[in-house]
């Protein structure tokens, strides 16, 4: 994954400490970039793709799916509107919560416990349990939460172990998490340019718009599973212009270099808008990757030659 933006002001879901910077390190550490970037902290996943879209950053990593939670709505929405934009890397982390408070507090005395909306998804059952007296207010983020225990908002917050550390918080409880084995996909995100190269584990977005007439979305469906593309996503977003108007973001397995996805997106084009968002390397084996053409071409080839 070398050298996929090569520029070094990226913009990130902060503020300082949230697992999304966490996972910029781990962009930085897998080598995505030319140089150490100039971290700009940006208030939201949609704040970030803004700064991106205005130009004032270079690159920007938000969040993109739970492994509990599913899609992350702010993010997706934010690539649907405005200017194209593309993801160009993906990174996944593991995700527990570090519960924090300000040193000397003690479980009894908490009666309000700071979380950002996607992590209280992801520790509800904790603190019915071991805080059930408490009352979840919503903080702007992981780190966010931190820093509303620091300035005493809350008695309480559920937030990274980083921003905790970093705030010199106490530590309530550690490795909090009411799904083991909970991931969260995380994506780089470029203006459009070169897309990065195939790697034969790869993973292709879109966000369509189909046609309101009967048998669009079957269409869409059909022109993926004839060319045995193996969906991996599908969801729809409204498009918050009128009621039953929906754009569908589809992931699936393949790079736009493989001749099977490249023929599927021409086929979408034909009928629908499609918004490109990307052909990128996975960073782990997904689904089934579309079949190569060769033997197909090579096939063609005997007929057009009189050999078959
Ligand atoms: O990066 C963070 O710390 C965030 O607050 C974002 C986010 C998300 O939106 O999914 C990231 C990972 C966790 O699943 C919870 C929250």
């Amino acid at each position: 994954m070398r050298n996929l933006v090569g520029v070094p002001r990226i913009a990130y879901f902060g503020p300082s400490g949230t697992f999304t910077e966490m996972a910029l390190d781990r962009f930085e550490n897998l080598g995505a970039f030319d140089a150490p970037v100039e971290r700009v902290v940006a208030a939201s996943p949609p704040a970030a793709l803004e700064l991106l879209r205005n130009g004032e950053v270079d690159g920007a990593v938000v969040p993109i799916e739970s492994s509990v939670e599913g899609s992350v709505p702010p993010t997706m929405d934010a690539l649907s509107l405005g200017a194209r934009l593309q993801i160009v890397a993906e990174t996944e982390l593991d995700i527990a919560f570090t519960v924090v408070t300000r040193p000397g507090v003690a479980p009894e005395d908490v009666a309000t416990v700071g979380a950002y909306p996607v992590a209280a998804a992801q520790v509800r059952k904790w603190i019915a349990d071991n805080l059930p007296a408490a009352e979840i207010v919503t903080a702007s983020s992981n780190a966010g939460a931190a820093e509303d225990v620091a300035s005493g908002k809350v008695d309480a917050g559920v937030a990274t172990a980083l921003a905790g550390q970093r705030l010199g918080l106490a530590v309530l409880a550690d490795g909090v998490a009411d799904f083991a084995g909970a991931r969260t996909r995380f994506v780089l995100v470029t203006r459009p340019g070169p897309i990065p190269e195939r790697t034969g584990c790869d993973r292709t977005s879109v966000i369509l718009q189909l046609p309101n007439v009967p048998g669009s979305l079957v269409r869409a469906m059909t022109e993926l599973a004839t060319r045995g593309i193996d969906l991996t996503r599908i969801e729809s977003r409204p498009t918050r212009k009128d009621y039953g108007t929906y754009f569908f973001h589809l992931d699936w397995v393949g790079h736009i270099d493989d001749p099977l996805v490249a023929e599927a997106l021409k086929a979408l084009h034909r009928f629908a808008q499609v918004r490109f968002l990307g052909s990128w390397a996975a960073v782990s084996e997904h689904g089934v990757p579309p079949v190569s053409d060769d033997d197909d071409a090579q096939w063609l080839e005997r007929l057009r030659c009189g050999e078959e």
